[in-house]
C-alpha cells in the first residue's frame, strides 16, 4: 500500500507515497464539476482556495499540522491514467463529450502553486494550512484528496502530541493496529503518532515502511496457553557469557520458593501455567524478558512468577526488562510492583531490579494519564491503542477547502453561523512573537499588503467582533505560508519524519503553557489586519442585501 522510502516494496513512480493516494481518491462531484467547468469554458480561470479548520480538536486550543509531504507528492504526480479515464467514462453520463476525456487525460497540476505551513507546526482556526492557486479545474479536483491527507494526519498528530504532553518524559508506544480505521488508517495512525511524539509502534509494517522503532510484549493468550511446568519441553538456558546450559526451570522454581514469603502468599495460590509461560518466554528472549502479569492475579501470582524468573535470569547474567499491567487500578498496581521490586533488589542485592520497567495498557486516554499523574504511580511506559488511533474524543478534524478568490475577485461564503463565514481574498499569514520567543497572535492580511515588521506597531483585529482589537509590536515576524510547489516543481526540500517530529516539539514551545494545557486552555488569538477587516465586512454586506420583513 505504501512504498518504503527506499522504494524496496515495489518500484513505482510515486516513491515513498501511499499508492492509494491518486486522483480517483476523490468525491465524484469533483469530476462532475470538472466537466461542467470545461463545458462552460471556465477551466483556466485563476482560483485561490484556502484549506483551514474552524475549531481546534479535543477541547484544545492548538492543532499540529501534518500531511504536507503527502499533499506535495500528490500534486506532483497528479495525472489520470488510461484506466482512470476509462473508469470515469463509465461513471459519467453518456452525454459527456469524448473530447473532455482527452482533456482530462492530459491534465496535470503544473499550473498550480501550493503554499503551506511547515509540517509539524502549531496551527490555529481560520489560518490556512494550505493555500492552493491555479486553474480552477485542477484546484477544484484537488479538494477532497488534500482534505483527506491533511485532516486525519493533523488530528492524530495533535492527539499524539497531547498524550506526549500528559506523559511528559515517559515512553509511549502505539498499540492501535487492531482498533484502527482499517489497514490504511492504521498505517497513518502509526506514522503520525510517531511524528506527534510516540516512541514506537507495535505495527510491524509501519516500522518497515516508515523506519519507526517497533516494540511489543506478549498477549494473555501466551500465558493461558500453558497449564503446568510439565508442558515445558525446553528447560535449559546457557549463561549470557556462554558456558554450560543450566536447568532454568529448576533455578526459577527454587527462586519462587525463596521469595513467596515476601508476598505473604501460599505457593498453592500462585498459578503454575503462568509460571511456565514466563519461564518459556524468558528462555526464548533472555535479553529482553518482559512479562504480562495480570492474567490471573497481579499480587498473588503475576509479580511472584515474574520475579522468580527474573531472578533466575539474573543468576545467568541476563538483565530482565520488566512487566506490563493491562487491567485493574494501574496506579495502585504499579506502586505495588515497584515496592516488590525495590524489596527484592535490597534483599537479594540486585540493584537493577528496583528500576525494572513497568508498562501500563488498557483503554488509556489522555485523561487517564493526567489522573494517574495526580494519584502518583510508578509506570515508566504506556501502550496505547483505541483512544489514540480512533481519536475517540474527537474522531475528525473539520478541515475545509474554500474558494476565496476567482480571477482576482474575492469570494465569500456566507452563513447564518458567523463561525462559518469564510475570510475572502488571497491572504498571507504571519505569526507575531513577543519577547521570550512566545507567539502572541497569528495575523491574516490581504496578500498585497506589506508584511508586518519587527518593532513596528500593527493593528490586529478580531475578524468578526468590532470591539476586539489590539496593537502588537512584534519582536519577531514569521511568514507562515511557504511556497512548496510551483511550475511543476517541488520548490523546497521536504523534511524527513525525524525533522517533522522535532518540529512538533519545538513548535509547541512557542505557545504559552496556558494555551497548551489540557483543561480549559486559553484560546490563542487569530486576527485580521485592519484592511482585511474592512474588505471582509464590505464584501459581506455586498453579498447580503437588506431584506424586507413582512
Ligand atoms: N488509577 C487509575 N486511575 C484512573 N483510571 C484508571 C486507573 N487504573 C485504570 N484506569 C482505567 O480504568 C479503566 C478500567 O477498565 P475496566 O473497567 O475494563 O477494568 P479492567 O481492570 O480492565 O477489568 P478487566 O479485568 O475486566 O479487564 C481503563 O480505562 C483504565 O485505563
Ligand atoms: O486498550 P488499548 O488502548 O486499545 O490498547 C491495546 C490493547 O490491546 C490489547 O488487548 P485487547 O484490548 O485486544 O484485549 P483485552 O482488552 O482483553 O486485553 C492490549 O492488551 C491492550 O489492552
Ligand atoms: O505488544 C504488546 O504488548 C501489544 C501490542 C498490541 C496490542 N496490545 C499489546
Ligand atoms: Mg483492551
Amino acid at each position: 500500500m505504501y512504498r518504503s522510502s527506499n522504494g524496496s516494496v515495489t518500484p513505482e513512480k510515486r516513491l515513498g507515497q501511499n499508492c492509494i493516494v491518486q486522483p480517483l481518491l476523490t468525491d465524484l462531484y469533483q469530476i462532475t464539476m470538472a466537466y461542467a467547468y470545461w463545458k462552460s469554458g471556465k477551466t483556466q480561470e485563476h482560483a485561490v482556495f484556502d484549506l483551514f479548520f474552524r475549531k481546534n480538536p479535543f477541547n484544545g486550543e492548538f492543532t499540529i499540522f501534518a500531511g504536507l509531504e503527502e499533499c506535495v507528492k500528490f500534486v506532483d504526480k497528479f495525472s489520470y491514467s488510461k484506466s482512470d479515464i476509462d473508469y470515469i467514462r463509465q461513471v459519467l453520463p453518456s452525454n459527456v463529450e469524448e473530447e473532455f476525456y482527452g482533456y482530462l487525460g492530459n491534465l496535470t497540476a503544473k499550473g498550480v502553486s501550493l503554499y503551506a505551513m511547515q509540517e509539524g507546526s502549531v496551527v490555529f482556526p481560520r489560518i490556512p494550512m494550505l493555500r492552493v492557486e491555479g486553474p480552477l479545474i485542477v484546484v477544484q479536483l484537488l479538494e477532497t484528496t488534500l482534505l483527506n491527507l491533511v485532516n486525519y494526519a493533523s488530528l492524530i498528530t495533535t492527539n499524539a502530541s497531547r498524550f506526549r504532553m500528559a506523559a511528559n518524559k515517559l515512553n509511549l508506544f502505539e498499540f492501535g493496529l487492531r482498533r484502527a480505521q482499517g489497514p490504511d488508517g492504521a498505517l497513518s495512525a502509526s506514522k503520525y503518532s510517531y511524528i506527534g511524539g510516540f516512541d514506537g509502534t507495535s505495527n510491524v509494517l509501519a516500522g518497515k515502511l516508515f523506519n519507526i522503532p517497533v516494540k511489543g510484549t506478549h498477549a494473555h493468550s501466551y500465558v493461558t496457553s500453558f497449564n503446568s511446568l510439565d508442558e515445558l519441553t525446553t528447560k535449559n538456558l546457557a549463561p549470557s557469557k556462554g558456558g554450560k546450559p543450566v536447568d532454568f526451570v529448576d533455578l526459577a522454581v527454587s527462586w519462587r520458593k525463596k521469595i513467596v514469603s515476601i508476598f505473604n502468599v501460599m505457593l498453592s495460590e500462585v498459578n503454575n501455567g503462568e509460571f511456565a509461560a514466563f519461564i518459556s518466554f524468558a528462555i526464548a528472549f533472555p535479553n529482553s524478558y518482559l512479562a504480562l502479569v495480570d492474567t490471573y492475579d497481579v499480587k498473588k501470582s503475576g509479580l511472584i512468577n515474574f520475579s522468580a524468573v527474573a531472578l533466575a535470569l539474573g543468576d545467568l547474567g541476563y538483565e530482565p526488562v520488566g512487566i506490563r499491567l493491562d487491567s485493574g487500578d494501574l496506579a495502585y498496581l504499579s506502586l505495588v510492583a515497584r515496592e516488590v521490586f525495590t524489596q527484592i533488589s535490597k534483599d537479594f542485592k540486585r540493584p537493577s531490579f528496583a528500576k525494572l520497567m513497568i508498562m501500563a495498557s488498557n483503554d488509556i486516554n489522555e485523561e487517564t494519564i493526567l489522573s494517574l499523574n495526580e494519584q502518583g504511580h510508578e509506570i515508566d511506559s504506556f501502550g496505547i491503542g483505541t483512544h489514540l488511533v480512533t481519536c475517540q474524543k474527537q474522531p475528525a478534524l473539520g478541515g475545509v477547502y474554500k474558494m476565496v478568490e476567482i480571477n482576482g475577485q474575492a469570494r465569500i461564503k456566507l452563513s447564518h453561523d458567523v463561525d462559518k463565514v469564510t475570510i475572502p481574498g488571497k491572504k498571507d499569514a504571519y505569526r507575531l512573537y513577543g519577547d521570550n520567543n512566545l507567539a502572541l497572535i497569528d495575523l491574516l492580511q490581504i496578500s498585497s499588503e506589506d508584511p508586518p515588521e519587527v518593532g513596528k506597531k500593527v493593528l490586529c483585529r478580531h475578524p468578526f467582533q468590532e470591539s476586539k482589537r489590539a496593537f502588537v509590536t512584534p519582536s519577531k515576524v514569521e511568514n507562515l505560508l511557504q511556497l512548496y510547489w510551483k511550475d511543476g516543481k517541488i520548490c523546497q526540500p521536504l523534511p524527513n519524519m525525524q525533522e517533522i517530529k522535532e518540529r512538533v516539539v519545538n513548535s509547541l514551545k512557542i505557545l504559552r503553557p496556558d494555551i497548551r494545557r489540557a483543561l480549559n486552555p486559553t484560546p490563542y488569538k487569530v486576527a485580521v489586519s485592519d484592511n482585511l477587516y474592512h474588505y471582509l465586512h464590505n464584501l459581506w454586506l455586498e453579498n447580503a442585501p437588506i431584506g424586507e420583513l413582512s
